[in-house]
């Protein structure tokens, strides 16, 4: 009997239940039924449609299809009629209960128990009374992951037939991916798949995200594809996803007929994807609007609910999400945290990947506009010739040719909130004026149009650029970098960071979904001499690969490390004082003067040791390539 059976059978047993026993055949008044089918409305309505098709696939089977809410109660069911006579027998109809409590190990209930798809045949059923079934059910889950019913196909054991789990699962799929829909009316929903024919069937992977980029949700597929849970997703955004800002997303689809996407995941696998922008508001209309060549142009969005995505954002960050410890940091935080809802333009500068835009989204999340939208805008992601149009919008029949229609630009967007001037510095020097109109006067003037319309934004803007240098330059306005830098603070670089034991920490959790795991002293101390050019996006994917590198050590050592990662730090030389350090604490680096070099040479030695000698068993233990081993090894070759 398959594992899972037997341990079904376990949990019947320890419920009381009693095989031979009579069943409980009651079923819930007709009342509370209905009432629990409006309860579960959603789901209710999603599954009928697919009940159907499946019920079409497997007619005149003496079979019927039966779809439960979370516990187990059946809410509807369709099938032929004299097998429904059958099951009528043993309450396999409407308002019954068949949870593993109830009734023992059967389908549904164990499909619930185990949160997965269960096949449940003769007598491996609990109760002997449900030894003539035969029995394929597979949960469905909503946009959290949370179970709430389950699709079930029951039949005679004797029509029993092998494909019938598969129609299940592909079914329960359909109804999940329709109520993920139904979820995110009013958000950005990237269709996915490493095989764009793939993309539009159920194969796909959907994930959505707010109007700014924050991950909302993913389904079934697109979770897999992602390869991360739930808890570790809550903290990317489209960007750290998908390597493309959700700026470039707009773009894109402001093209008369914008082809597939071509993205290259976090985990540096290649996928297509069509973006849905189905954001209620008018702001994004335009977009769907224009239909694709050769598609039907996208159902309307649902009737405005513009909190909705920002609500959604604003839970997944504020201020104190950031406080790790750092000085600098502290200082950055409380300095924006005065200014906060006081109308002072914040200058963020940073080094690339030093969380600017997280900081940025952080201060409208805390600040009093946290209600209104966030938008933010990479000034260098944008064409030139497209910057203008994009920020200050334009009129109905502004353009000759394809862009006929009118659109709202990012700034108006941004009304009763923040707008994000990402890279300001790479802002084209003849609309700098303009943009220092707006800010001046609060009016924008859309292209195309002789009207002004009021506008009441706050401005958050970053830079890695010396922009005084690029003034001296004759490349950056000084009149508008007064105007934007009424607060400039500077992000750390990670390698002046003193928190960085505590962002590893935070990292891991988020990122493994748990706290068992762990990083060995020596490779903190290895962190700490790195010098990390990518700041916070290279730690992060660097920890991501290693968590899945170290599967169930959970100490995440030197050999989950990359290759690449291991050459840079030999590269750098001589680590400083923090290895001898690392030499007490672990063990793997020599005392005193370690250099970078020795630490590789020791740790390679060591391990050539463990394994005798044997290069390939060394290779793999380390997480290295054979080659690595004979570079670092010349004595080898
Ligand atoms: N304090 C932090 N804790 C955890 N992750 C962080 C932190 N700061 C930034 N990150 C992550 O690092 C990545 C880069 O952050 P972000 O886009 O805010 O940086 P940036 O300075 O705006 O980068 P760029 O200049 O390249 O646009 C994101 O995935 C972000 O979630």
């Amino acid at each position: 009997m398959a594992g899972i059976i037997t341990t079904s059978h376990e949990r019947s047993l320890a419920y009381g239940l009693c095989p031979e026993s009579r069943q409980d055949f009651g079923t819930i008044a007709r009342n509370d039924l209905a009432l629990l089918i409006e309860k579960n409305k959603m789901l209710h309505t999603h599954a009928l449609p697919a009940m159907e098709t499946l019920y079409q696939q497997i007619i005149n089977t003496h079979n019927m299809v039966l779809l439960t809410d979370a516990d187990g109660v059946i809410l509807h069911s369709l099938g032929d009629a004299d097998f429904l006579e059958k099951a009528n027998r043993v309450a396999l109809q409407p308002g019954a209960a068949w949870s593993e409590e109830c009734r023992g190990t059967n389908a549904i209930g164990t499909a619930i128990a185990e949160k997965s798809a269960a096949l449940v045949h003769a007598d491996q059923h609990y109760m002997h009374a449900n030894h003539f079934l035969t029995c394929s059910a597979a949960p469905i889950t909503d946009h959290h992951g949370n179970v709430v019913g389950v699709l079930d196909v029951s039949g005679d054991q004797r029509s029993y037939h092998k494909h019938t789990m598969a129609l299940v699962r592909m079914s329960a799929l359909m109804i999940e991916n329709q109520l993920f829909s139904a979820a995110f009316e009013d958000a950005i929903t990237l269709h996915f798949h490493t095989r764009p024919e793939f993309i539009g069937t159920l194969m796909e992977g959907i994930a959505s995200f707010t109007p700014g980029g924050r991950f909302l949700s993913a389904n079934r597929n697109g979770l897999f594809q992602l390869g991360l849970s739930y808890a570790a997703l809550q903290t990317h955004t489209f960007n750290s996803l998908f390597g493309l800002p959700v700026s470039a997303l707009f773009d894109h689809y402001r093209t008369a007929a914008p082809s597939l996407l071509d993205l290259c995941m976090h985990n540096g696998v290649r996928v297509s994807g069509r973006a849905q922008l189905r954001l209620a508001s008018s702001r994004f209309q335009h977009v769907l609007a224009a239909p694709q060549d050769g598609e039907p142009a996208p159902r309307p969005a649902a009737p405005a609910s513009p909190m909705h995505a920002a609500n959604a954002a604003r839970k997944l960050s504020g201020l104190r999400y950031l406080r790790t410890g750092d000085p600098q940091l502290e200082l950055v935080i409380d300095k924006v945290t005065r200014v906060l809802g006081k109308d002072i333009p914040i200058m963020i500068m940073g080094e690339t990947g030093t969380g600017k835009e997280l900081l940025a989204q952080a201060i409208h999340n805390d600040s009093p506009r946290a209600q209104g939208p966030f938008i933010p805008v990479n000034c260098a992601s944008i064409p030139e010739t497209l910057i203008e149009s994009e920020l200050f919008g334009y009129e109905d029949g502004a353009f000759t040719g394809a862009r006929k229609k009118g659109a709202v630009g990012r700034i108006l967007q941004a009304n009763g909130g923040t707008l994000f001037l990402d890279e300001i510095g790479d802002m084209p020097y003849s609309l700098q004026a303009r943009l220092l109109r707006v800010l001046q006067e609060r009016m924008v003037t859309p292209l195309g149009s002789s009207k002004s319309i009021p506008v009441n934004v706050e401005v958050i803007c970053a830079t890695n650029h010396n922009l005084r240098e690029r003034i001296a330059n004759g490349l950056f306005r000084e009149d508008l970098y007064y105007r934007l830098n009424g607060l400039v603070v500077k992000l750390p670089p990670l390698r002046e960071r003193t928190d960085l034991e505590t962002v590893v920490k935070k990292i891991i959790a988020i990122e493994s979904g748990s706290t068992r795991y762990t990083l060995a002293p020596e490779m903190l101390e290895l962190f700490r001499c790195h010098k990390w050019p990518g700041n916070f996006r290279q730690l992060t994917n660097l920890l991501r690969t290693a968590i899945v590198m170290a599967g169930d050590e959970y100490e995440i050592s030197q050999r989950h490390m990359p290759d690449d990662f291991l050459d840079d730090i030999a590269a750098a030389g001589p680590c400083g004082e923090s290895l001898q350090g690392a030499g007490e604490h672990g063990g793997l680096l020599p005392a005193g003067g370690a250099r970078l070099e020795d630490v590789e040479h020791s740790l390679i030695q060591k391990t050539l040791a463990t394994h005798g000698g044997n290069v390939s068993a060394t290779a793999r233990a380390l997480g290295v390539s054979r080659n690595t081993i004979y570079r670092k090894m010349p004595h080898l070759k």
